[in-house]
Order: C-alpha cells, then sequence, then structure tokens
C-alpha cells in the first residue's frame, strides 16, 4: 500500500514537473513577454508586480528575479540524478536552500523522512507549500521563509540544493565551518565556482576558498548540467558537486586559520616571501603590536596605511620594520616556504607555516571584532 502511495506520488510530481516545462515551453514561444524576469531587487517593487499567488508560472504571470537566482531547475531527469547521487536514506532530514517552486523539494520529500527548506520569496514559500500539501507532504516538510545566510539552520542529515548562485561562497563557507555535523552537501553551482572549488593546489583555478574548504571537507564533481535544463536559461553553465566533510580535522583555530589565509592569498600569484616581506604588511604588524601591546600578532588587512601615517614613521620604526622582516624571512626559510606560491600550497604545508608563524611568536588576527563563526565567514566571504 505505502509502495503504491509512493510510486502515486512520484508519477503525480513527474507530471507536475513536465506540466510546468510544457507551460514554459509553450509561453516561452508565444510571447516572451509574458514570462517576465527583472532584475530589481526592491521589495516594494516586487510586491506591486506580484499580481497572482497561484503556484507555478501559470500564465506567465510569476516573475522571476535574476538578482534572486530565480533560474528554476524543469529536467525531471537531472533532478532525479541529483536526488540519486545525493544517496539520501529513508530517515534523512535534508535541507534545501531556495527550493524555489519545488520541483526539486518534491522529489526529496519521496526519498526522505523530512525536507527543511529555507527560501527568501514570499511567493516561493507559499508555492513550495501549496505543492507539498497537494501531495500529501505537508507534515513532512518545514519551509523557513528568510534569508539562508542569516537563518539558524535546525539540524540536518544532508543537503541537497540547487542555489543561488549570487551565494555561493558564504553559503558553502557557512555549511561547512558550521556547526551542524552532516554527511554530504550535494550542490547545483555556476560551474566556474564549483571548478574552482573543486580545484587542488597547482591548479590554475586554487583559490583561498578551496584552500579553507579542503582544510575540512573533500569536494568531489558529480556532474555538468546544461543551460536549457532551467526556465529561465541562465547566461551561466552550471555544475553539481557533493561536499563530503571530514571525520578528523585538524586542530587549528579556525578564525586565525581564516586571517592567516587571507593574508596568503592576497597576491594568489606572488612567492610567499614576496607577500610577507611586503612592507604594508610588516607595518600593519608593528601598529598593531604597539596599540595592543601584543609582540607579534599579525593583523590580516587589505587596507594599506594612510600617506600620514607612513611618514610618521620613526627612523626607529623603519627598524623595527627591518628586524621584523629579518624574522619573517628566517621563518619562511627555516621551512623553504619563501620561493613557494600560495597556490601551489597544501593543507598540510599551509598548516606547517602557520605554526612556525606561532612558534615564533607571531599570530594573525581579523581586524574586525567578530563574536561568532558566522560572522567571520560573512566578513570573509561578503553576501
Ligand atoms: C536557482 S533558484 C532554485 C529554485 C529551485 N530549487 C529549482 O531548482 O527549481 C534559487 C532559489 O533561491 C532563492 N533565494 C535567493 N536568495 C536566497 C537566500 N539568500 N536565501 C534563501 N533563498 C534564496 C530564490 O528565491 C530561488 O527560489
Amino acid at each position: 500500500m505505502l509502495h503504491l502511495c509512493k510510486d502515486l506520488s512520484t508519477k503525480i510530481s513527474r507530471l507536475i514537473v513536465i506540466r510546468q516545462q510544457f507551460l514554459l515551453h509553450q509561453l516561452r514561444a508565444k510571447s516572451s513577454r509574458r514570462f517576465i524576469i527583472r532584475d530589481s531587487d526592491n521589495e516594494e517593487d516586487e510586491e506591486d508586480e506580484i499580481v497572482d499567488k497561484e503556484p507555478e508560472i501559470q500564465e506567465g504571470r510569476l516573475h522571476l528575479f535574476k538578482s534572486r537566482g530565480q533560474h528554476l531547475l524543469t529536467n525531471p531527469r537531472i533532478l532525479d540524478s541529483i536526488v540519486r547521487k545525493s544517496n539520501i536514506r529513508p530517515s534523512d532530514t535534508v535541507l534545501e536552500i531556495g527550493p524555489g517552486t519545488g520541483n526539486l523539494t518534491m522529489k526529496l520529500l519521496e526519498a526522505a523522512q523530512r525536507v527543511v527548506a529555507v527560501e527568501i520569496d514570499k511567493r516561493m514559500v507559499e508555492i513550495v507549500q501549496k505543492r507539498a500539501a497537494e501531495l500529501g507532504f505537508e507534515d513532512r516538510i518545514t519551509v523557513i521563509g528568510g534569508d539562508a545566510l542569516k537563518a539558524e539552520f535546525p539540524r540536518f542529515d544532508l543537503v541537497v540544493a540547487n542555489i543561488p548562485y549570487g551565494i555561493s561562497s558564504p553559503l558553502v563557507a557557512k555549511l561547512v565551518f558550521g556547526e551542524n555535523k552532516f554527511r554530504s552537501a550535494t550542490l547545483l553551482l555556476q560551474k566556474e565556482f564549483a571548478r574552482r572549488i573543486l580545484a587542488n593546489p597547482g591548479d590554475s583555478e586554487f583559490n583561498r576558498l578551496a584552500a579553507n574548504v579542503k582544510l575540512v571537507a573533500e569536494v568531489e564533481f558529480v556532474m555538468d548540467v546544461s543551460k536549457k535544463d532551467f526556465v529561465p536559461i541562465p547566461k551561466v553553465d552550471s555544475s553539481v558537486i557533493k561536499i563530503h566533510p571530514k571525520e578528523d580535522i585538524p586542530v587549528v583555530n579556525l578564525n586565525e586559520w581564516w586571517a592567516f589565509t587571507r593574508t596568503c592569498f592576497s597576491k594568489k600569484n606572488k612567492t610567499l616571501g614576496a607577500i610577507f616581506k611586503q612592507k604594508k604588511k610588516l607595518m600593519e604588524l608593528i601598529r598593531l603590536s604597539e596599540t595592543r601591546g601584543v609582540e607579534g600578532t599579525f593583523e590580516a588587512s587589505d587596507d594599506g596605511m594612510s600617506s600620514e601615517q607612513e611618514s610618521d614613521l620613526s627612523s626607529s620604526s623603519n627598524k623595527r620594520i627591518s628586524s621584523f622582516r629579518e624574522k619573517v624571512i628566517d621563518i619562511l626559510r627555516s621551512g623553504e616556504f619563501e620561493g613557494k606560491r600560495p597556490s601551489k600550497l597544501s593543507t598540510e604545508e599551509f598548516l606547517v607555516l602557520l605554526s612556525l608563524f606561532n612558534q615564533a611568536g607571531i599570530y594573525f588576527h581579523d581586524q574586525a571584532k567578530l563574536n561568532t563563526a558566522s560572522d567571520v565567514l560573512l566578513a570573509s566571504y561578503g553576501s
């Protein structure tokens, strides 16, 4: 009986997706004006434009906002593949970021025990709730209305989502450095972003985010997804990746790690020798140690000193700078890091370098007074 119900609900949800796709293609063919895609991010403006709160893209009157990354995944084959590759267990609670009109959500509900979806657009919240109720899933779904970057996530086992591409960096950081322990996150991302997060040391795309993610997780490529599988068709290509948090992560102060990698990647293709010997960086250290009375604390910042501050530097502080420079060079040479580039360093090498600095009494701190991990992440990766 249960099997029959599940089978029936799978069929109904497929029919809804197919119908939606059919309607959209019909609408596109008939008139591009009827399917409205807007750039506005203005709430009031947006409210004025909502003429019909009915689910789906009926009569082309559901306005989709590019600024919110509203490109709906409509190909049932791709939706099924994403669910299959996510390895959902019947007892799992799945977190979905940005359910949109619920194409993926309905399939997740078929496979998981519970789905918690976080959606910023009130209209989508209503649509997805209504659609879940129509399929009898209302008791197994919670839709949190709000910004996924600010929302507190309840406990979850897996993340499966076609996320808004504009928040990819802070969202990935929030997930992998967040307090929730989870098995994996299967994410549909902009292809270029996916390539960067998948990059290994030595690859041209290897960057700070990849270095940070590698500290705590492994990332696997799942598949590329064609632009044509979305409505409206986006300008960029997409890929699915799967993030597996590591069981054992190195013991390191994460706040310090982020500040350290920010300094290391401030000039990604320069050698560490060139980066750490920059007068600007050395002066920041001197300034901080003077104001805080902490010898050897290195503040990660992209701001330079004002010309006034520079001209105020006395010859004694110049001496401090050069003696500190000597210290830094010694540290880099002791680990054979002076001629190496951050874009080629493995997690282990970054950890060795950080510990060499720490052993010499040099620590890295973020400039702003940040209280929680999410503060640090949002400050680090922006939104
Ligand atoms: C790429 S669409 C995906 C829709 C749906 N999952 C699908 O595959 O068809 C992204 C969704 O994320 C929502 N969104 C955008 N920014 C968000 C944010 N900061 N927090 C939560 N949801 C957001 C958008 O309103 C949109 O529904």
